[in-house]
């Protein structure tokens, strides 16, 4: 009887699972939104909304490391997100849904600071209740199709990070801190909560009790914080004090070569089976780890590697 019901779990895993790689593999364009209409959710509809609140852009730079570079670009407004930056971000998180040659992605901000957030002219001119909750609904999707992407991401933390701006560095895989810089969950402030996801994401970096601190107190987080409670993964050098080390954007490259050096595909695998790890229930996340298995097994990067005769440290 026990047999049953576990073939019965593991086939309904198993479908649930095709979901979930199918969620992966469609084309960006075909992917499904987080939101529909029975939410009250148009995506074409919200971002001709959106594109009404014009400023700066999201910049994209796809290299030929496989490594892109994502900049948040509106300094005179502290890299705020206008409406149209919304709509900027979507479209870019697209075109990296459809880059078949991607491994890594590092998002920073320009003028040496990261994002402060919504744009606080575009939050108080989104004047009804509906309106607010489908930017909120606009950007949840954006961010956590930034977060699925099959890249390892790094947030490169200069200056400050706000509001909507530290929401957007836990929709990376990981932060890294420069000297001097803070992330700061400041919505409390303001009589608002994370509304991007970011609330969700943070309490799976830190833990449940470190979230609300960070929340509850609209902490300043320097990077010894970031370090201690694990929302950052790095801190880099001060430009003085290494100048070896290279700019900030080269530091948070040369960080993020040791997790994407190896095949496309490998790469790409990786980040997909822990993926699966961290959003699905262990059955679904088996089932979708043993089909990732199958496009890596004796695929050429594995044949190479069995070919050659070198001991891997
Ligand atoms: C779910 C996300 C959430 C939501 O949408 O509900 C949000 O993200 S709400 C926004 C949360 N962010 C903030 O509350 C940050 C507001 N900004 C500041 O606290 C300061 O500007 C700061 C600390 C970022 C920088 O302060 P500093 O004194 O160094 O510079 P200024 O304040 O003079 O800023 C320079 C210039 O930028 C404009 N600015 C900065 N942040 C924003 C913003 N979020 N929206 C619009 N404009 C912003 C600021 O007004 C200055 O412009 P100026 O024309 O000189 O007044």
């Amino acid at each position: 009887m026990v047999l049953c019901a576990l073939n019965r779990q593991l086939l309904r895993s198993s479908s649930s699972c095709c979901v979930f790689m199918a969620r992966l593999q469609t084309s960006s364009r075909r992917r499904r939104c987080l939101y529909s209409s029975t939410h009250g959710f148009n995506q074409e509809e919200t971002r001709q909304k959106l594109r009404a609140f014009p400023g700066g852009s999201v910049d994209l730079l796809k290299q030929d490391s496989g490594v892109a570079v994502l900049t948040i670009n509106n300094p005179a407004r502290m890299n705020a997100f206008s409406g149209s930056m919304m709509v900027d971000l979507e479209e870019k998180v697209s075109q990296l849904e459809s880059w078949t040659e991607g491994k890594g992605l590092v998002v920073r901000g320009a003028a040496e600071t990261f994002c402060s957030g919504s744009d606080l002219n575009a939050v108080r001119a989104i004047s009804s209740p509906q309106d607010g909750m489908k930017m909120c609904m606009f950007m949840q999707d954006a961010l956590t199709r930034l977060l699925r992407l099959p890249l390892v991401s790094v947030a490169l933390v200069e200056g400050r990070a706000l509001g909507g701006g530290a929401e957007l560095t836990t929709a990376c895989d990981f932060r890294l801190m420069a000297p001097g810089s803070v992330i700061q969950f400041v919505h409390k402030h303001i009589g608002l909560v994370p509304g991007w996801g970011g609330a969700a994401r943070l309490v799976r970096i830190v833990g449940s009790q470190n979230a609300l601190k960070l929340l509850g107190g609209a902490v300043k987080v320097d990077p010894e914080r970031g370090l201690y409670v694990g929302l950052a993964d790095g801190v880099l050098e001060a430009d003085g004090d290494a100048p070896s080390a290279g700019t900030p954007l080269q530091q948070a490259e040369d960080w993020l070569r040791r997790y994407t050096e190896g095949p496309v595909p490998v790469i790409q695998a990786v980040k997909k089976v822990v993926l699966a790890g961290r959003e699905l229930p262990l059955l679904e996340a088996l089932q979708t780890e043993k089909e990732v298995f199958g496009t890596v097994w004796g695929a050429p990067a594995n044949l190479r590697a069995l070919a050659s005769k070198s001991k891997h440290k």
